[in-house]
């Protein structure tokens, strides 16, 4: 017995060796890509007892090539202002794993957008696509373009640039972007175009998160927020309880945010905060999600507008205060990093049940230490808000059928894949002896799929 254990340790020390000196590598090739560096370190730290049970995964420099993007493109997008005046931005598309399938993932315009950003997401997206079962690989993108205050025709002659540049490396069978930060519906519209113009042929695959009319999902809209809650409600489910009567906080009120607090109110919560860049409101009569809605998916307003229809509601500008508003449940879906340790200690000190990440990495490290240590439910990001690019697929399987399901139908797979996420994660989580710990259970059940696929298709 006991030198079986000594032969365990030793195992487990190898392993935490190769571990570290896989970060190191991490570090030394990519300086400066904090985000990036902090993804990886998050997933490999978990992975330790998976290299112990299978030390093929070592032989077969499974990790050393998962942490290599297959290539990463860089290009000038050139366009022109309505004052005439010529702008360059840089694009990006990340296309870091194909072992499932085409590359999968969104495009994020925003400021911030450097490589470092879009390669910690197209990093995280090769678990996340792996945990909804799905045949799709990895990929991520876009641009350092604000889409703050430009016009419609500014926002369309950027898009057009951008997608001219873009559509020699996709196609619905080589990589199929759709939106994150900055791009909804109206900025896919305007890619989708483009592309068509160039290629000369309607592959309505190419792109998701297209509008209803030519070749969107139903359900595609909802899809992020609704599947983070019903992740979280698997995972309150398992505890004897509910969002019904429970008070909730989401940050944000973009796409993720609007539709997690819509479908935490059907289920009978009262969601009390929600964000913008600027501020957070708290309304103790719980947020009229209508008035939300009308500010953001129509008139592009910010956040303080609310509360000039509410005047029970209150504003308080930046971001971070939101988390110190009581809450049963907290949903963090702006943005990475909105979430520090400060925050969670003030999340535990209100009593906060469980934690749903709909936004990517939101949590820092220090915060997710906190919220497992005190036996906080926490759904990670790559599990709780995979519902967003799993109804992607189902937009790429309709769009190759040439058929179109009902809201139900998606909503209903949509909602199966969530409990799988859920039950998958579950399962690792107690077969590595951390039950309950999401965090290494979606980073282990996301590996696995990806890793055998590596190994069956050799050293490529
Ligand atoms: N759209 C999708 O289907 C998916 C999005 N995500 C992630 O969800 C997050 C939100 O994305 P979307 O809702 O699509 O973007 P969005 O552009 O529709 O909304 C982002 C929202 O976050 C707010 N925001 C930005 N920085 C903030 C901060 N520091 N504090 C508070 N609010 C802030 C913005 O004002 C806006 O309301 C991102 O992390 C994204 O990567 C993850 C999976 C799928
Ligand atoms: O729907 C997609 O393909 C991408 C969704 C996405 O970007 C994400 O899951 O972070």
């Amino acid at each position: 017995m006991k030198v079986l254990e000594e032969v365990q340790m030793t195992q487990t020390q190898h392993a935490k060796e190769y571990v570290n000196q896989l970060l190191k590598t991490v570090e030394d090739r990519n300086p400066n890509e904090l985000e990036f560096q902090q993804a990886v370190k998050e997933v490999l730290d978990s992975l330790i007892p998976v290299l112990v049970k299978n030390p093929t995964y070592i032989q077969q420099g499974v990790l050393e090539r998962m942490i290599e993007p297959e290539r990463l493109i860089t290009f000038r997008v050139p366009w022109v202002d309505d004052n005439g005046k010529v702008n360059v931005n840089r694009g990006f598309r990340v296309q870091f794993n194909s072992a499932l399938g085409p590359y999968k993932g969104g495009l994020r315009f925003h400021p911030s957008v450097n490589a470092s950003i879009v390669k910690f997401l197209g990093f995280e997206q090769i678990l996340k696509n792996s945990l909804t079962g799905q045949p799709i690989g990895g990929g991520k993108g876009g641009s350092d373009f604000d889409p703050k205050g430009k016009s419609d025709m500014e926002i369309m002659r950027f898009c057009q640039s951008f997608m001219t540049e873009l559509s020699k490396h996709i196609g619905p069978d080589i990589d199929v972007p759709a939106g994150d930060i900055g791009v909804g519906a109206k900025e896919i519209g305007y890619m989708f175009g483009q592309y068509k113009k160039l290629k000369g042929a309607y592959e309505a695959g190419v792109l998701t998160g297209k509008g209803i009319g030519y070749g969107g999902s139903l359900g595609r809209k909802e899809a992020t927020g609704y599947g983070t809650v019903y992740f979280v409600e698997e995972m309150m489910k398992d505890q004897g309880s509910s969002f019904d009567q429970s008070t909730v906080v989401v940050s944000g009120s973009g796409n993720v945010s609007i539709y997690a607090m819509e479908k935490a109110i059907q289920l009978g919560a009262k969601v009390v905060a929600c964000s913008d860049s600027s501020g957070y409101i708290y309304d103790p009569n719980g947020i009229n999600l209508d008035t939300v809605k009308q500010l953001k998916e129509v008139d592009d307003k910010r956040i303080h507008e609310y509360v000039k229809e509410h005047p029970d509601a209150s504003f308080e500008i930046g971001c971070s205060g939101i988390w110190s508003v009581a809450c049963d449940i907290a949903l963090p879906c702006a943005t990475q990093n909105e979430l520090d340790k400060e925050a969670a200690e003030m999340l535990v000190s209100n009593g906060v049940k469980a934690v749903g990440e709909g936004a990517n990495m939101p949590s820092t490290q220090e915060a997710i230490d906190i919220f497992l240590d005190n036996e906080v439910l926490f759904a990670p990001a790559k599990a709780a808000n995979a519902g967003g690019v799993a109804v992607s697929a189902l937009e790429m399987a309709q769009n190759s059928t040439r058929l179109a399901w009902t809201e139900e139908e998606v909503d209903g797979r949509l909602h199966d894949i969530m409990k799988n996420i859920y039950r998958n994660s579950l399962e690792q989580s107690k077969a590595y002896d951390a039950p309950g710990n999401f965090v290494v259970g979606a980073n282990i059940a996301g590996f696995v799929r990806v890793a055998d696929a590596m190994i069956e298709q050799g050293i490529i």
